[in-house]
């Protein structure tokens, strides 16, 4: 009822609802589009020109941002943490593994700043450029030429292994974990690897029909799968209040957060989930920007992209890079849902329209209403020599006091392996252009499969050896 009476009273305040069901809300049309990959916020697509587009989402009202300037007033500092704070159902998906983190805490939460201050002194532009040079050197050389390559695993290694080694170190990221696989069985495997499964294994569970309708649900030991992920995540936090006894391997983010977070008495069990936070933020996220590029990149009709890469070096290379990768965040962000949720009554004005935010509605800006107004045709251009002011309104990585404090790494991580695997690979080709619905973002199932060497000069013409 309280959702009824809620709805009713945003309609009347010029929100535009999508289609919604008693109990379940929108969850029915969500569930179509996860079948194409595509993530909850293209729900609005074919709304016309709003302030804020509104759906259910399990018993809540959530409305989005869908222009620039109701975004604006959202992120501003005056709003963002007084009015407006995280209040996620992440928590109850991988929020599982680290439910202290700063990604699941207020900004009024005691130490929220100095946390994430330390977080950013830990991350060190120069060591994590050097880690994924290096790692993406070694790993695009040794790719096997003769047989079609499942891109997806090799990107999601290449971010696991720099992401490990950046923030515990080599020795620390290796040592092994008892983990419970999907078909039972229990061996030791790298903290690194139970780590990344059960991230990701965490978000897909939680993204199941009814732990989308009610949030808890996903952490019910209800299923086999839940009580297999519980079970891990257990063995995880167990393994890491062992190795946070001992010392930290120099230069890594878990040294310097250690030490800022020691000397401010803050408990070890949250660094302990600000670190765990800091190796999972930048899995999933760069592995699909990584892919989201690539196959952009490798499509027969941006062949001048391809070359541009290919033939450039020094400052022109890492210029078109940037805006390859910049454009495919635009086109695919890889995690375009931003959960936060009115902490207090907000009387908001959008160019003179007034708006009263009710304490307990979840608001938020949708990045892909906002990136989807300079087109769907892939333009890198638009991020080349571009006059100050002049810039296109993105935010893949958030804005304001919550946005992402990893952007600068995330970036460089990805740059990277895209600049090394199309230098080293220039012919490479796509193997599995048929495939219908290649998106790639954190909640996709789409694949890609590079042919290189030989097969790729011949034209490939085999079909694809994953299964879908
Ligand atoms: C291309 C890669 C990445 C993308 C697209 C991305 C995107 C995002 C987005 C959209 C947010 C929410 C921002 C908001 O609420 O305004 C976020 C938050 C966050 N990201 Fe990233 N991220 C990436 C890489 C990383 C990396 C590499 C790290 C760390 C190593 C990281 C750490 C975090 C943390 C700790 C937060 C929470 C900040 C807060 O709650 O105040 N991210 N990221």
């Amino acid at each position: 009822a309280r959702t009824v009476l809620d709805r009713r009273f945003y309609e009347r305040q010029g929100v535009l609802f999508t289609k919604t069901y008693p109990f379940i809300g929108s969850e029915t049309d969500v569930s179509g589009l996860i079948g194409r990959n595509r993530t909850r916020d293209y729900l609005y697509l074919d709304k016309p020109a709003a302030d804020f587009v509104g759906s259910i989402r399990g018993f809540d009202i959530q409305l989005y941002a869908v222009n620039r300037q109701t975004t604006e007033v959202l992120v501003s500092p005056a709003i963002t943490g007084k009015y407006i704070d995280r209040d996620t159902p992440a928590l109850y998906s991988f929020g599982q593994l680290s439910p202290s983190a700063m990604t699941f805490q207020k900004i009024t939460t005691p130490h929220f700043g100095d946390r994430k201050r330390n977080l950013g002194k830990g991350f060190d532009q120069e060591r994590v450029t050097d880690i994924s040079r290096r790692r993406a050197a070694e790993m695009c050389a040794a790719l096997d030429v003769d047989t079609p390559l499942d891109l997806k695993r090799v990107a999601g290694d290449y971010t696991r292994e720099v992401m490990g080694e950046f923030v515990w170190g080599r020795d620390a990221m290796a040592l092994e974990v008892s983990y419970k696989h999907p078909d039972g069985h229990v061996s030791k495997v790298p903290f690194m690897f139970a780590l990344n499964e059960t991230f990701t294994g965490l978000r897909f569970y939680s993204n199941r029909f009814w732990n989308r309708v009610h949030f808890p649900i996903a952490t019910w030991p209800v299923t086999r799968e839940a009580r297999r992920l519980q079970h891990n995540i257990r063995s995880l936090q167990e393994h890491l209040a062992t190795v946070l006894k001992g010392g930290p391997g120099p230069g890594t983010v878990w040294e310097q957060v250690a030490a800022g977070n020691t000397k401010l008495g803050i408990p070890v069990e949250i660094t302990r989930d600000d670190l765990l936070t800091a190796s999972i933020a930048g899995l999933d996220t760069v592995q699909n920007t990584i892919l989201a590029t690539l196959w952009y990149v490798l499509s027969p009709e941006n062949l001048k992209w391809r070359e541009a890469i290919a033939t450039s070096t020094g400052e022109a290379k890492d210029e078109v890079v940037e805006a390859c990768v910049s454009e495919s965040l635009r086109l695919s962000p890889p995690g375009s849902v931003i959960n936060n949720m009115v902490v207090d009554d907000l009387d908001m004005e959008v160019e003179g329209r007034r708006y009263l935010l009710k304490r307990g509605t979840r608001v938020m800006p949708n990045i892909h209403a906002l990136h989807a107004d300079y087109g769907a045709a892939w333009e890198p251009e638009r991020f080349l020599h571009i006059e100050k002011g002049a810039e296109p309104y993105v935010m893949p990585f958030g804005k304001g006091r919550r946005s992402c404090p990893g952007r600068n790494l995330g970036m460089v991580m990805a740059k990277n392996f895209v600049s090394e695997f199309v230098t080293a690979h220039p012919d490479a080709q796509i193997g599995n252009a048929q495939d219908k619905d290649i998106i790639f973002n954190n909640l996709s199932h789409a694949q890609f499969i590079a042919v290189l060497g030989p097969a790729a000069a011949q034209g490939f013409a085999g079909s694809c050896p994953v299964p879908h």
